[in-house]
């Protein structure tokens, strides 16, 4: 690898190559038939494409990065893995790339990389693998700066199965040709597994044209990028630092703001509460403090006092 790339373009190049090997590991777990689900708790599975997939990740980033902090959804990770899981080379393309100067110093003590090997599980054993992504989340000194977020299933105009997309603040975004939503409507896109009555009351107060059910936070942030909603609307504790970090990267190197429902922005520093207590609110092309506004206080309010901590 290069070493003369600075540091934080070195590991957005090699998340890219490890977020495509994850996504071939969860093609052939399905395709081998037998998930290994395991339950973590209530609509929480976890599978055997969640496990590998992490391992293959965490075992490859730690090798070219030892002193660097990973968090991966799935918990410590046996890093001895086979030859063929452990990616060495980087995404030559994204190297090519000039590095922002705001990120160009940044020394390993500054980084904690939030891995969620397969965000979507849920339907991921159901069977709506098209909700299916990897997330690869790069923070630096508290914020999330770079994300990648890779589809195992997206079907390429070739026939080809997989796409993978980057954000890097102060750079901008790849892999995806961004749309703007239509006008004169209001689309929502949101939860199909965890929703409650508090988050449905929220989402009652957009009066929305359309409210899109679909899973993961990879997805949902996907088709803001792609025109395809105004809103991620997610006002319920569940979703973790590793489900938003690179989703919200991503957006807002393309100019979108995700938050939780208060219009705060989480902290990804390595000693922070893993869920996401208070929501998620993601917006694209829209005046986000007005979104907040919308959600009622006494809803956000409830929001707030529910959720407890589960790290
Ligand atoms: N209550 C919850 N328990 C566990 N994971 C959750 C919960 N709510 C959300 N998540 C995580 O956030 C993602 C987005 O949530 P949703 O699809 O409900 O909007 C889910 O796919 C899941 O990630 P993962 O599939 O990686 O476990
Ligand atoms: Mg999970
Ligand atoms: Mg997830
Ligand atoms: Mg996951």
């Amino acid at each position: 690898m290069a070493t003369t790339s600075p540091l934080i373009m070195r590991i957005m190049a090699l998340s890219i190559n490890t977020a495509k090997r994850a996504g071939c590991i969860i093609r052939d777990v399905m395709q081998q038939g037998d998930l290994g689900i395991v339950d973590k708790g209530k609509n929480d599975p976890q599978t055997e494409a969640d496990r590998s997939a992490q391992r293959s990740i965490i075992a490859s980033l730690t090798k070219q990065f030892p002193r660097i902090k990973i968090i991966g959804e799935e918990g410590c990770s046996d890093l001895n893995v086979c030859a063929d899981w452990l990616v060495e080379e980087p995404d030559q393309d994204f190297l090519q790339q000039a590095c922002p100067s705001k990120w160009r110093d940044a020394e390993d003590e500054d980084f904690v990389i939030w891995v969620d090997p397969l965000d979507g599980t849920a339907e991921y054993t159901q069977g709506f693998v098209e909700h299916v992504t990897v997330l690869i989340g790069i923070a630096v000194k508290d914020s999330a700066v770079g994300g990648i977020i890779h589809q195992p299933y997206y079907k390429q105009p070739s026939g080809e199965l997989g796409r993978t997309i980057w954000g890097l603040k102060g750079l901008g975004t790849g892999g995806f040709t961004s749309k703007a939503a239509p006008e004169g409507q209001f689309i929502i896109t949101t939860t199909r597994s965890h929703s409650n009555a508090l988050h449905q009351q929220a989402l009652d107060a957009f009066s929305a044209t359309e409210i899109l059910k679909v899973g993961g936070a990879g997805f949902k942030v996907l088709q803001l990028l792609e025109g395809k909603a105004h809103a991620y609307v997610f006002a319920t504790p569940g979703c973790k630092k590793w489900d938003t970090c690179a989703p919200e990267a991503v957006l807002e190197a393309l100019g979108g703001t995700l938050t939780d429902i208060n219009g705060t922005h989480y902290s990804y520093h390595a000693d922070v509460e893993h869920v996401n207590r208070t929501g998620v609110l993601a917006s694209l092309g829209q005046n986000h403090t007005q979104l907040v506004e919308k959600i009622p206080a006494d809803v956000r309010q409830a929001v707030s006092a529910k959720a407890t901590k589960t790290n």
